[in-house]
């Protein structure tokens, strides 16, 4: 299912692609709807949080009905029963970062700084307008969606903001805006569609891991700071959907490398991979236990490594993974 629908939405955009560089249909196109400045919408995806605390059972329930991110016997009566089970122990993880998830606040800081730095460098597609379109949260995918409908947009770039693509994120997000466009009839209709599914080893990407990098190693103290161990923190995938031959964990690394390349390979660094769900297996090593059996090591040994860790927690939306 979720191959099949990934692939129906790249054959949609070829199918764009190909009526875009079609003269006469692009020009019988000028005529019948574009406006005469044309306006971009970009459609800022990514899971989203709850952004207060009786958001959260909604937000787990899309979850565990979501088949592109895992496929439960009886999902439409084991989904609710364990999104139930499960909304007390998130709310309170919510409760402890001040009430709900900071993703939205940033999502729009991001979106204002990019409408206008597109504003700027590209006036021919100007104006530019964000649209946020989370897959769990509010403001939903389809809501963004509709939105850039009503409001007439004419050329419209799907970019995701998981850096690195999985089925079970991007994939999931992209088959979402597929699913919705079909449901409302617009898979035909006037938006000129592009998409951004991944960006692992974006300049700017590399350039701010690099940057927080510097600054964390610039607090150790001078005797110990060349001991420091980085440790890159992803969230981990089941291995079951490595073994379909996702291409997350190998962009990960990608991203890990060209951090570490730039860096100048100052420093030792582990990847290691965080916040398993579930009984299954899932890529490891897991980063609390590389954590633990280092700072065993640290204990025990002179000279003492220390490590840096670099990941993903729950109020640190804007810094990557
Ligand atoms: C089998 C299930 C899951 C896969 C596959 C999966 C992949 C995946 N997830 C992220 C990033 C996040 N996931 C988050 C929450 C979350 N993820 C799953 C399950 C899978 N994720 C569940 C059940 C949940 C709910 C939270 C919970 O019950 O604790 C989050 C948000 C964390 C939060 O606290 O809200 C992130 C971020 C990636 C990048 C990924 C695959 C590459
Ligand atoms: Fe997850």
């Amino acid at each position: 299912m979720l191959r099949s629908v990934s692939r129906a939405f790249t054959r949609f955009l070829t199918a764009r692609a190909a009526i875009s560089s079609s003269p006469s249909i692009a020009a019988a196109r000028t005529h019948t709807t574009s406006p005469a400045s044309p306006q971009t919408g970009i459609l800022m995806l990514n899971m989203g949080g709850p952004q207060t605390l009786d958001e959260v059972h909604d937000y787990l329930l899309r979850i565990f009905s979501d088949r592109d991110i895992m496929q439960l016997p009886a999902q439409n009566q084991l989904g609710p029963l364990i999104a139930r089970r499960r909304t007390p122990v998130l709310r309170k993880h919510y409760e402890e970062i001040g009430g709900g998830s900071p993703i939205k606040k940033w999502t729009d800081i991001q979106g204002q700084g990019l409408v206008k730095v597109l504003d700027e460098i590209s006036p021919e597609t100007s104006p530019h307008k964000y649209y946020i379109g989370f897959r769990y949260a509010h403001p939903l995918t389809e809501d963004a969606l509709d939105q850039m409908i009503s409001d007439g947009i004419g050329r419209a770039v799907a970019f995701s903001q998981y850096q690195q693509y999985s089925c079970s994120t991007s994939g999931s997000s992209l088959n979402q805006v597929y699913r919705h466009l079909s449901k409302v009839g617009a898979l035909s209709g006037p938006m000129q569609w592009s998409i951004i599914d991944r960006w692992p080893v974006h300049k700017g990407l590399v350039q701010v891991f690099v940057d927080n990098i510097r600054s964390e190693l610039a607090k150790f103290p001078d005797d110990v700071r060349d001991d420091v161990i980085i440790l890159f923190s992803a969230h981990s995938l089941p291995l079951k959907v490595v073994n379909r031959g996702d291409p997350y964990p190998q962009e990960v690394g990608a991203t890990v490398q060209y951090v570490m390349e730039e860096l100048g390979h100052t420093h030792p660094y582990r990847l290691v991979w965080q916040s398993k769900v579930g009984p299954l297996p899932w890529l490891s090593p897991q980063t609390e236990d590389v954590i633990k059996a280092l700072s065993k090591k640290e204990k025990e040994s002179s000279p003492r490594p220390h490590s840096l860790y670099l990941g993903p927690h729950r109020d640190s939306s804007r810094t990557g993974y």
